[in-house]
């Protein structure tokens, strides 16, 4: 047995009960009318359960960006050059990106990982260099990933989550890629069996004749690999993924076996959700999914995994930033469940009902 298979077939840890019950009774005793904080309550009662704690804490979030190439790219399918991929790289390890702005403000630990851009980048202080090649292949040729480098992806996912697991309260992945629209939306369209129509958008910023472009592309792919797309969901992620969005997918179950909260970021982020989803069903027990992306496909994802985002910004950034913006609401949900006083406690009437 090697090491992917080993660490695939670890089951998923159970989310404990017991807390959620003690989660739930405390926000009734709390000094409001009970469902007053409305999804606050919620919140707090879900990190409590997840932390299996009676003291929610999200002190300690980690944060991990993965930067990679796509293939596909040579189809034209982005508003941008490929090139923005390990110039971003270069400009979250020198503090101006939104994410390195935000992670700052936060107090988190970022990583940034190359999982593998184009060029291959110069040592840079604070960025791992884990890069599996310069780039998926074109999906409209050939699969983007061999098995092999599909495996290595998800396994560096799950090797940053175990970095600093004794620290990390919450977890977060981000992602940077040109292109990585185009392989989640077509992820997406087979694991949601839809048509791609109803999940393609502009992504950084394409106009309605380069959408109808990038479907066109879409459409071509999932012609082309039709025995593939049949199969199980890593084999789909192995013909139309990136190496960031298996390292995502790596990580979501990682924490998910371990009983680490995750908080999903935007479209790209959600689709490596539902990969992990798609993978081990009841990993998405540990997910909190921050925003809903301008994207119109993430609607849709979010709709066939039953969640429900906690923002609406109209973001469209990816980088780990629509998740981020959220934590200061969960850590204030967290702050509301422990620091109130129960009616008891403030010598206040629960009332009649
Ligand atoms: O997070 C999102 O919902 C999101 C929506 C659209 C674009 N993005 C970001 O934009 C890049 C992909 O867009 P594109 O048009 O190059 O496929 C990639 O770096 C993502 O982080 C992210
Ligand atoms: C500038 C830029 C920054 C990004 N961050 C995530 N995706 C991005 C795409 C572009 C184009």
């Amino acid at each position: 047995m090697n090491n992917f298979a080993e660490w695939l077939k670890q089951p998923i840890k159970a989310v404990d009960k017991t807390h959620e019950q003690k989660a739930l009774a405390r926000q009734q005793q709390l000094t409001k009318p009970p469902g007053s904080l409305g999804q606050l309550e919620n919140l707090a009662v879900k990190i409590a359960s997840l932390q299996a704690s009676e003291i929610p804490d999200l002190t300690h979030v980690h944060i991990t960006v993965y930067a990679a190439d796509h293939g596909v790219m040579a189809e034209g399918v982005s508003a941008f050059p490929q090139s923005v991929t390990a110039a971003m790289v270069r400009n979250f390890a020198n503090g101006g990106a939104a994410i390195s702005v935000l992670a700052q403000e936060l107090m988190a630990k970022l990583d940034v990982i190359n999982v593998g851009t184009v060029e291959a980048l110069e040592e840079i202080l604070g960025v791992l260099d884990k890069r599996i090649d310069a780039g998926t292949a074109n999906f409209c040729q050939s699969s983007a990933m061999t098995e092999q480098q599909c495996q290595q992806a998800l396994l560096i996912g799950r090797d940053n989550v175990f970095s600093d697991i004794e620290n990390t309260q919450l977890y977060i992945a981000g992602e940077m890629g040109i292109g990585n629209t185009t392989a989640a939306t077509a992820l997406a369209s087979v694991l949601l069996a839809c048509d791609p129509t109803d999940l393609v958008g502009p992504g950084t910023g394409l106009d309605q004749q380069g959408v109808q472009h990038k479907l066109n592309v879409i459409r071509r792919a999932l012609e082309q690999h039709t025995t593939q797309l049949d199969k199980d969901a890593l084999t789909v992620l192995q013909t139309l993924g990136g190496f960031e969005i298996a390292a995502m997918a790596g990580a979501y179950l990682t924490c998910a076996k371990q009983g680490i909260p995750v908080l999903i970021d935007g479209f790209i982020s959600t689709v490596a959700a539902l990969i992990a989803e798609k993978i081990q069903a009841s990993c998405k027990d540990w997910f909190i999914y921050s925003h809903q992306s301008a994207e119109p496909g993430h609607q849709v994802v979010l709709g066939a995994l039953n969640a429900e985002p906690l923002l609406k910004l109209d973001m469209r950034l990816g980088e780990g930033s629509g998740a981020a913006v959220a934590v200061p609401l969960l850590r204030q949900a967290c702050l509301l469940h422990n620091g109130m006083a129960t009616f008891e406690q403030a010598n206040i009437s629960k009332g009649d009902k």
